[in-house]
């Protein structure tokens, strides 16, 4: 049998197939900045990391309705179910939203709700981790935001980040907003180390940190990896992510190697398959190339995962 598999570190928005994006877009009268699948092909051709987010928040925004929400959720669920997956965590952008006019609970129950279906339809425990971006300036919505999560604990949030530009961004004004969803007993899941230096993860290790997203760039920094691996913090690493987003320049150069030899754990996941031209399958096999096995990437996802309680 093939190892089961965990997904930490995934963004609903960033899972949706081309053809469906188109359907949603059209229905909620959303244009795209392309009509066609081919079109958006060329548009996921990211020349940098910020253009890979400039991009996702442009093509992201014609997700409205819990309807799509929860679509979105039962299609990733069945994608990844054909790889094995049992349990995932996935990442929905609730601020960017709201500040377009949608409403909480439009996100929280359509997310939600796609993922009881998706359970009983397709067997996959799925969590959510909701993020902030750095990027943002209304520390009250950051900490709304939290509010939000600790409320819909019940229905399966059990976390919250941070993601977004990151070159120059500070952590720090979101301690607060990581502070709320802590004291109600979530994660707190930041993305650092994907674009900006060894110093993003250090403000992120003072957060007190359950995982961090990427981290990848801890390699540049022994003391940031020694601690990373004497806390044990597992890293949610991207690799095809990472070389479509040219934060690496080739497969050959990913720091997955450097971080298992420090002591690491590393879940591995496809951060936005459908944007990044990947699927697990496709992952997995890059992680294997670096010499890292889906049996260690289960550890890890066990290691790492918030309410993981068994296959
Ligand atoms: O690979 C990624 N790194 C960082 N942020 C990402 C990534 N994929 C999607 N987002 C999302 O981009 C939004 C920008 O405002 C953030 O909400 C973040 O969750």
């Amino acid at each position: 049998m093939t190892t089961p598999k965990i997904e930490l570190h995934v963004h609903l928005e960033g899972t949706v197939r081309a053809q469906t994006l188109l359907d949603i877009a059209r229905r909620n009268d959303m244009p795209l900045p392309a009509d066609t699948v081919e079109g958006l092909a060329s548009l996921y051709q990211f020349t940098d990391f910020e253009h890979f987010i400039r991009t996702w928040i442009l093509t992201t925004n014609c997700l409205r309705r819990a309807e799509d929400f929860r679509q979105i959720v039962v299609d990733y669920a069945r994608e990844a179910a054909s790889f094995g997956v049992v349990y995932m965590e996935g990442i929905f952008s609730p601020a960017e939203r709201v500040q377009n006019g949608i409403r909480w609970s439009e996100m929280f129950i359509g997310y939600t709700e796609g993922a009881v279906e998706a359970r009983e339809r397709y067997g996959v425990e799925i969590r959510f981790t909701p993020d902030l971006y750095r990027s943002m300036t209304d520390f009250e919505l950051a900490e709304e935001c939290a509010r939000q999560c600790v409320r819909y604990a019940d229905d399966g949030i059990v976390g919250m980040g941070v993601g977004g530009k990151e070159q120059g961004l500070s952590l720090l004004p979101f301690r607060r907003a990581a502070q709320i969803v802590q004291e109600a007993g979530l994660g707190f899941v930041p993305h650092a180390g994907e674009s900006a230096g060894p110093e993003s993860i250090i403000e992120a290790l003072a957060l007190d940190p359950h995982r961090i997203r990427h981290g990848i760039r801890a390699v540049e920094d022994p003391a940031v990896l020694k601690e990373i691996a004497d806390r044990g913090i597992v890293l949610d690493v991207c690799p095809v992510s990472n070389l479509r987003t040219r934060v690496v320049p080739t497969l050959e150069e990913h720091p997955l190697p450097q971080l298992v030899a420090a002591g690491i754990q590393c879940s591995i996941s496809t951060d936005d398959p459908a944007m990044f031209d990947t699927d697990l399958g496709r992952d997995y096999e890059a992680a294997a190339t670096l010499g890292y096995t889906a049996e260690q990437a289960y550890a890890a996802g066990v290691a790492g995962a918030l309410d993981f309680t068994g296959a």
